[in-house]
């Protein structure tokens, strides 16, 4: 029960001569609903693809429920769902096509794939577009097919990137609800975010990350010392641009 979701022990990534992230340590405790946030670049999707086994690190490990992700990535990948950012999708299934592939994909039986793709896809609203190919899915309907996808085998640890991004409130909700009942039921989510209002009302911890390295970790309280994690978060990151005015966008 000790052994933590996710440990990250000092997963570094270069692209070319740049550092994108650097020597990262994070532990993930399992139950959590942790927060993985950051401005533009600052490394979150990298950093949660070298954790999935999706990214190669150049040095480092990835160990999820006490399973190294490199050394051991069959084991380690039954016990995940994965929704990550910008990697293509079998788009010219239909949604109910590519939820029923993924889960047989899972080695899962026809009629428990079958059972778990009308109930994804009727929670998540998409129960219309099921027969429609995902081309031509809308940005937010795309993600809930993909978030539907990640979580068909019910995992034990879901790892999120931009699980809210293009998602209508109505749907953002919905999500909500079933990530909050999956955590209270024992699993673990991670999601990656840059809305901080939705992260502290919605996360027990966070990890703050810029320019590749961890600013900070913990729950939420701890992380924010008594003010709001935007400020928080402002305070570690930074003010872009030093607040600079554009004199010739005044009207
Ligand atoms: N395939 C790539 N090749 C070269 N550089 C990359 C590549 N992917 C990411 N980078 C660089 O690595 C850094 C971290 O990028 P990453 O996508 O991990 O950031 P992020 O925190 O997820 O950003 P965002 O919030 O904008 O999605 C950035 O400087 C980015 O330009």
């Amino acid at each position: 029960m000790d052994t933590p979701a996710l440990r990250l022990e000092g997963l570094t990534k270069r692209y070319g001569g740049q550092l994108a992230v650097a020597d990262l340590h994070l532990e993930v405790p399992r139950g959590s609903f942790y927060g993985f946030v950051g401005p533009n670049g600052a490394g979150k999707t990298t950093s949660l693809s070298m954790a999935t086994g999706l990214l190669r690190p150049d040095g480092g490990r990835a160990v999820v429920g006490g399973l190294d992700v490199w050394q051991d990535p069959i084991a380690a990948k039954q016990i995940m769902g994965v929704l990550a950012d910008g990697v293509l999708l079998f788009d010219k299934l239909t949604g109910e096509q590519l939820v029923t592939y993924a889960g047989l994909l899972r080695g899962m039986d026809r009629s428990t794939v079958a059972e778990r793709t009308e109930d994804l896809l009727r929670v998540l609203g998409l129960e219309e577009a099921a027969g429609k190919p995902v081309s031509d899915y809308s940005a937010g309907m795309t993600k809930k097919i993909a978030l539907a996808s990640a979580m068909v085998h019910a995992p034990e640890l879901l790892v999120l990137d931009e699980p809210f991004e293009a998602v209508d409130p109505v749907s953002a909700r919905t999500i909500r609800g079933l990530l909050d009942s999956f955590v209270a039921s024992g699993g673990t989510v991670i999601v990656s975010s840059h809305v901080m209002d939705l992260v502290q009302r919605m996360c027990s911890h966070v990890g703050i990350i810029a320019e590749g390295q961890l600013l900070a970790a913990g729950t939420v309280d701890e992380v924010r010392g008594g003010q709001d994690l935007e400020s928080r978060f402002v305070e570690l990151v930074g003010v872009e641009g030093g607040g600079e005015e554009l004199s010739w966008l005044r009207l």
